[in-house]
């Protein structure tokens, strides 16, 4: 260690492996080991680009300037970790140090930001295939809930699991025979696959494809999006690089498959050339979300090449970059492109491929693409479409999707919501005039009321309020900050209540109850509201199914006033959605979070603090909760809120299909589509 490192060291204890066999400088690749990740993060923050001396059994190394790289403990790493941990099995391998230089000079990792410095014939990038509006949409359909990720039996290759996510499309690749399965009329599960996306027709003119996909992209619509992507793919015209002197053009007109893959943050894929038998010549890679650096190795000659992707890239592999190259992402937090560091996020990406039929005996060569199995009914799904629509109609348990990111997430921040929401009493106006508007003294069922926050204008307004919830956690606010809050006149205006107005009200009737079965007897109530409720609900039925509880819970000639998240928000809003169904998140502070262990459970302080040092807080939080992650930068876990977004019109018309409700009124306000409706 060198003197004016001591103290980084000091603080920061790592212990650094050489593999036995390269103990002696110079050395490119090491690892060193941390206790935590956190450790590791703030590591390479300390250390990225210095000059350490390092002390490998004795005898001190000097490096070149590190280029430090956070990963994941790989199958081989762990298997080496375990080899090298025998003195002290405690240790955890979560850094690699890359090229480690002879003494005094820079590291410079080799990369180029455009593929002309790349002699890799046959490879061509091509930059902002996609614009950065076509991008945000695509991403937030391609990566939200209705998106149809490969059923899990799928994504086993020979060497394991697949661990990052994927989606074919056309005909779905299976990792384990590494082929493509060509009979999609095969009743065996796996071969079902949903359709490729299209546009209606062939005679798409630039032009015309532009404009389609702007309106897409202004409807949220990431699946038209998809489609025009394909199409102007299939009409690209790449130059020859192969074969400069020919001005010949290619085209991949025949593209017949897709398969999306999700990258999180320092997840790759290991080198391979895709299966010659299952693709013809010309597969393309679209990067969406983040830049990376694939890696390109001969076959034969073993050199090296490494490519930089920027998001919004399409990069085209032909001839020599196709069938003599192997290509890879390796498994890394960051990219070194030019001397700068770029750390990965998390990246999507289309690799759309011209499926082959199988070869036959003779016709060893046969490039016969397969039938391209193109549909417009989005969003797609796996396996058999239902036969029956009205049995789908009538399912409306909850999926998995609200159950991890609705219902688990108010869970966790209930504490925060109540602070920034209900604490504050920042109230729709359209809301408290509906209240206001009541006759007096009638009973009001808040369905979905959270913290409560319109408890007090409902006091106010001279009514009674039940409050049902499924979060019990946000209830417990609800009932905790009523009492005092209410008669504390310093609290914002839209929580005061009159004194004449408190009586029993101080503390609201509530009831953990969910939606779909609101725990209330039918004509209970003489009007509802339901606000910032329906646009977490994942489907059609469920969303039809609130309706109808609302119309059975209030008396005929009762009101009801229903509020959800719009598509279109206001130009000055801060807010911008890029599809009807996204994730939206919440950054949480972690000093308010409900402390749970891996289990969900609540734990006690004391435990809780001999975790939170062994522990970070970010690792707790993904463990317990599905979609949770750590900003470290930010001190802030985010979670993500699934959230169906209303376009215009779309509220009146689930009203319209139900008997008992009659359309009064509806409007526009603050971001939210609202119906007043009548029971009749
Ligand atoms: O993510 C990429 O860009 C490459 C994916 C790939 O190589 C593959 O799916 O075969
Ligand atoms: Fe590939």
């Amino acid at each position: 260690m060198s003197e004016s490192n001591d103290s980084k060291w000091l603080t920061l204890p790592p212990e650094v492996f050489v593999p036995a066999k390269k103990q002696i400088a110079p050395f490119k690749h090491c690892h060193i080991g941390t206790r935590s990740p956190l450790h590791a993060q703030a590591l390479i923050r300390e250390l990225q680009n210095q000059q350490i001396t390092i002390n490998v059994n004795g005898t001190q190394i000097k490096t070149g300037k590190l280029y430090l790289d956070f990963a994941d403990v790989t199958q081989r790493s762990a298997a080496k970790s375990n080899r090298m941990q025998k003195q002290d099995p405690s240790l955890q391998l979560t850094l690699i140090g890359k090229d480690f230089d002879l003494p005094g000079e820079s590291s410079k990792p080799e990369c180029t930001s455009t593929t002309n410095d790349v002699v890799v014939p046959g490879l061509i990038c091509i930059h902002d295939f996609v614009s950065e509006d076509e991008e945000q949409v695509l991403i937030a359909c391609l990566t939200g809930p209705n998106a149809p990720w490969a059923p899990e039996q799928k994504n086993f290759s020979k060497t394991g699991a697949v661990k990052r996510r994927v989606q074919h499309y056309g005909y779905v690749f299976d990792y384990e025979s590494a082929d493509v399965l060509r009979n999609r009329k095969d009743e065996e599960e796996k071969t079902l696959c949903p359709p490729m996306p299209c546009l209606p027709g062939d005679s798409w003119t630039k032009e015309m494809l532009d404009l389609f996909s702007d309106n897409a992209v202004k409807e949220g619509s990431g699946w038209d999006i998809l489609a025009a992507v394909v199409e102007r793919t299939r009409q690209t015209e790449f130059d020859d690089n192969d074969n400069e002197a020919s001005p010949v053009k290619k085209r991949y007109p025949d593209i017949n498959q897709i398969t999306v893959n999700e990258y999180k943050r320092g997840q790759g894929i290991g080198s391979h050339i895709d299966t010659e038998s299952a693709f013809s010549d010309g597969l393309i890679s679209i990067s969406l979300g983040s830049d990376c650096v694939m890696e390109f190795k001969h076959k034969d000659t073993g050199v090296k090449k490494l490519v930089h992707l920027p998001p919004r890239s399409l990069l085209l592999m032909s001839s020599d970059a196709r069938y003599i190259w192997n290509h890879q992402i390796v498994t890394r937090m960051t990219d070194c492109v030019n001397g700068k560091v770029l750390p990965r996020k998390t990246r999507v990406s289309l690799t759309l491929r011209t499926a082959i039929t199988l070869p036959s005996g003779e016709g060893k060569n046969d490039t016969t693409p397969l039938a391209k199995v193109e549909t417009r009914v989005f969003p797609p799904k796996w396996g058999k479409v239902s036969e029956s629509e009205e049995l789908e109609d009538e399912d409306i348990s909850t999926p998995e999707t609200e159950r991890e990111h609705v219902h688990a997430v108010y869970d966790a921040i209930a504490t925060q919501w109540h602070h920034t929401r209900g604490k504050r009493g920042v109230l729709w106006p359209g809301a408290t005039k509906f209240l206001k508007e009541l006759p007096k003294g009638s009973i009001v069922a808040d369905v979905g009321c959270g913290d409560g926050k319109y408890f007090p204008a409902i006091w106010e307004a001279g009514s009674y309020v039940i409050g049902t919830d499924i979060s019990e956690p946000l209830l417990q606010t609800s009932i905790g900050a009523c009492a005092n809050a209410d008669t504390n006149k310093a609290g914002p205006q839209n929580r005061q209540v009159s004194s004449s107005k408190m009586g029993l009200n101080s503390r609201p009737a509530v009831a953990v109850g969910d939606c779909m079965h609101i725990p209330l007897q039918s004509k209970s109530c003489d009007a509802a509201i339901c606000i910032a409720v329906m646009h977490h609900l994942s489907t059609s039925s469920r969303r039809i199914r609130c309706l109808k509880e609302l119309s059975r819970v209030v008396k005929k000639g009762g009101m009801i006033n229903v509020q959800a998240w719009a598509l279109e928000q206001e130009s000055n809003s801060k807010r911008k959605f890029a599809g009807t169904d996204v994730f939206v998140p919440f950054n949480a502070q972690p000093r308010y979070l409900n402390k749970v262990n891996a289990n969900g459970e609540k734990k006690s302080q004391e435990s809780q603090n001999i975790d939170e040092k062994c522990k970070g807080v970010a690792e707790m939080y993904s463990d317990a909760y599905e979609g949770a992650e750590y900003d470290e930068r930010k001190g802030l876990v985010v979670f993500q809120r699934y959230c169906h977004m209303y376009k215009e019109g779309e509220l009146e018309d689930l009203v319209s299909k139900i008997d008992s409700l009659e359309m009064v009124g509806s409007g526009f306000e603050s971001g939210n589509h609202f119906v007043i409706l009548k029971v009749v």
